[in-house]
């Protein structure tokens, strides 16, 4: 009989045995809406014939969700309970949840072990909708590294094309990509999702051509606007790395496509992501047979200091110790105003100045990398 997943412990799982061929775990992520759950549902379906996935539900505050999961969080942690329990709000409650169910990540891992042994060829998982609780909690970090360590693993990021038609919300988004990209150093596929309601041939321009991007920024008005352009160019080198995929998670159109960019990342984590976390995997497992080191001058560690600040009175307003002053209390001469009003001018030049020579510079970077690569498809030629 198969041995109870109770006493599994994830250390021993993970480090003394290598990472297995499958199933390849597949992370769902993506801003709340943008459609990860209908979107999982659709990936289950058609890659169900060839790759029949195993599929896990990690959001424990959703009502329902519209395919049959193998592993629901929602089985093992009692969200409105723990809100009640610990008198959380819904944010809270959510990342205690998940919390709990990190506890259980050995026979979680072990549970999906299984799924790989029994012919399950992938793994989705569907995550919570707020998805900085996923990406920035520690419950989060502990379950993608321990899959990755175990498991060939891929990230797809969900994105709203829709939503994401205005330049502004359009950056926000790919910051944010960029930031779970560096985060969980893994192969990185985004799903430009519900392009039944809108092209995402605009998405592929904005990524691929700096000029049509600068030239939508221009409509826009607003005040973060110098900002998003400057990123633009900053991110220019993420996007070229970057594997991107039209779909509708409603209507199923581009999934054939999409299960094929997700083929590649696997082949993606095989050649550069594997062998980082088989040296972490050996890293981990060398420190284990060591163990951890006793602390030699624990007395030197610091000294205790009274936590918080106590709630006394602030000082008497005199001479120049100005403890808080509203700035409309602070006296002002008009010359000096006039001296700050043609300060601030100048920095605004200068800055002008700074943004114009930045942009020409990678105007004339892309340029000859154009001009190279023209010069290197002519001389292929015969
Ligand atoms: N038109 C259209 N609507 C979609 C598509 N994908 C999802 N939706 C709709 O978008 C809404 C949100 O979809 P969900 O799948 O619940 O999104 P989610 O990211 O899982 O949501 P949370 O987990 O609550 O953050 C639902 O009304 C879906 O029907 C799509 O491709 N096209």
């Amino acid at each position: 009989m198969a041995e109870g997943v109770e006493s599994i412990k994830l250390e021993a799982l993970s480090l003394s045995e290598g990472i297995r061929e499958s199933p390849v775990c597949i992370l769902v992520l993506g801003m709340a809406g943008s459609g990860k759950t209908t979107f999982t549902q659709k990936l289950i379906q058609h890659a169900q014939e060839k790759f029949n996935p195993y599929v896990v539900n990690l959001d424990p505050a959703c009502r329902e969700v519209p395919y049959a999961a193998h592993v629901d969080i929602r089985d093992t942690v009692n969200y409105r309970e723990v809100m009640k329990q610990y008198q959380l709000g819904p944010n809270g409650g959510i990342v205690t949840a998940l919390n709990m169910f990190t506890t259980k990540m050995a026979q979680f891992a072990e549970l999906v072990r299984r799924a790989g042994e029994r012919g399950h060829k992938w793994c989705v998982i569907d995550t919570p909708g707020q998805i900085e609780v996923f990406t920035w909690s520690a419950s989060g970090s502990i379950i993608t590294e321990g899959l990755a360590t175990m498991f060939p693993t891929i990230v797809i990021y969900v994105m709203d094309v829709e939503r994401s038609a205005c330049p502004t919300t359009f950056m926000s988004n790919m910051l944010y990509a960029c930031s779970i990209l560096y985060k969980t150093r893994l192969p990185f596929l985004v799903a430009l999702n519900k392009i039944d309601l809108k092209d995402c041939g605009f998405v592929m321009d904005w990524m691929t051509d700096f000029e049509a991007f600068q030239e939508a920024q221009e409509e826009e008005h607003s005040f973060v606007s110098n900002l998003t352009r400057t990123m633009s160019l900053t991110l220019d080198t993420f996007y070229e790395n970057l594997r991107t995929c039209g779909v509708s998670a409603k209507t199923g159109v581009g999934f054939a496509q999409l299960l094929a960019k997700i083929l590649e990342s696997v082949d993606e984590y095989e050649t550069d992501f594997k062998p980082v976390y088989e040296k972490k995997r050996q890293e981990r497992l060398a420190q284990s047979e060591t163990g951890p080191k006793p602390l030699d001058h624990v007395e030197e560690d610091g000294v205790a200091v009274p936590l918080g600040l106590s709630l006394q009175d602030p000082p008497m307003l005199t001479g120049n110790s100005i403890f808080l002053m509203a700035p409309s209390l602070v006296p002002q001469s008009v010359e000096n105003e006039d001296e700050e009003e043609m300060e601030e001018d100048a920095k605004g030049t200068a800055e002008d100045q700074n943004f114009h020579s930045f942009v020409q510079n990678h105007l004339t970077a892309q340029q000859s990398k154009r001009d190279k690569l023209q010069q290197e498809q002519g001389q292929a030629q015969p």
